[in-house]
């Protein structure tokens, strides 16, 4: 079931969010595109990461018109401890014809295999292509992209702290948007001299539906504020109920599970105390009311921080035969 068949309120506010992101495309991801379009040529291997919360919905079509073309290239699935590992097969699976080269990582764990795996996997690359205009190079360089806050400047700080033992130099946070520009090359290792290339984070120009949309949003990769934190707690619930996770009631002590998310969200207000203090003018005292935004951010925050489980989010589509 799509969110064709949600509730009409729901569908009505969904189908906005659709309008808002077929016209957004911030400029500095038009800039981003175009740089790393020309620093293609410096390159021997692209490494495209995205979040595996979403690893069929949301990857940009353009990078691989625009930007992969005949380098090679291998697709990383980041943020692989906050999925079910049961669908780390049927997402390799599924990707499978797109790219040969599917790694899963988790940034955030120095010991992570996944991340360990990519430095030999990307010389085994490099070794087998013709390397192009780069064959009397005595480094190797591999651009990493991918849209916003997938994890492109953890990985790059992963690698160099496991092969270099050097600390992070790429600047890393929660929110999208950090890395505004192509950076210069980050040395990852000495023997052989590897450098990598971040990039800004550019999301896909056409983002054709409105579920694809809100999924981007609750991975964090378009701002909050763009979307509407209401609308995105919104969508969580719809989801959660759709899937059968009623995981949420116990993280916000509902009796029931519900699909009306006012009822979640007066809740959550009450419990964490989420309240706005307003004045009253006719008798000049202040009246405390639910704050339903800072309660839908705790709401959104509750899956981005896995305390609603370990949950992937196209795993509908990833059931479709
Ligand atoms: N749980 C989890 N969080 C991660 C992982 N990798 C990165 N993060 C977090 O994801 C957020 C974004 O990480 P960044 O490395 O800044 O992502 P980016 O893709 O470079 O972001 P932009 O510069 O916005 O494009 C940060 O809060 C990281 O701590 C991971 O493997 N698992």
């Amino acid at each position: 079931m799509c969110i064709k068949h949600a509730p009409s309120n729901l569908r009505k506010s969904f189908q906005n969010v659709e309008k808002d992101l077929f016209k957004w495309f911030p400029g500095h991801m038009g800039k981003g595109l175009k740089q790393m379009q020309t620093k293609l040529r410096t390159v021997d291997c692209i490494i495209e990461v995205h979040d595996a919360r979403i690893p069929l919905s949301g990857r940009n079509t353009d990078f691989k018109y625009k930007v992969s073309g005949i380098k090679p290239h291998i697709l990383v699935m980041n943020k692989v401890d906050q999925i079910d590992p049961k669908f780390i097969p049927p997402i390799t699976k599924k990707l499978q014809n797109e790219c040969s080269n599917v790694v899963f990582t988790n940034c955030k764990n120095q010991k992570c295999k996944g991340v360990r795996s990519i430095f030999p996997l990307m010389q085994k690359l490099i070794d087998e292509s013709n390397r192009y205009n780069r064959a009397n190079e005595e480094d190797c360089c591999v651009m990493i992209i991918g849209i916003p806050n997938v994890g492109k400047s953890s990985l790059i700080n992963a690698l160099r702290n496991k092969f270099l033992r050097k600390g992070n130099a790429a600047p890393v946070g929660p929110v999208p948007g950090i890395t505004r520009s192509v950076m210069n090359k980050i040395k990852i290792c000495d023997k052989p001299l590897i450098y990598m290339l971040d990039t800004p984070g550019i999301l896909t120009p056409n983002i054709n539906d409105a579920e694809t949309g809100l999924k981007l949003a609750l991975c964090a990769t378009i701002q909050d504020h763009f979307v509407g934190e209401d609308i995105i707690a919104d969508y969580l619930l719809y989801w959660l109920n759709k899937q059968g996770v009623y995981s949420y009631k116990e993280v916000f002590q509902l009796q029931e599970h519900t699909d009306n998310i006012l009822e979640v969200l007066t809740k959550i207000c009450a419990n964490k105390n989420k309240m706005l203090k307003i004045k009253d003018a006719t008798n000049n005292s202040y009246v405390l009311k639910p704050n339903f935004v800072e309660a839908a951010a705790y709401m959104i925050q509750s899956f981005r921080n896995g305390s609603l489980g370990r949950l992937m989010l196209d795993e509908d589509i990833i059931e479709q035969k």
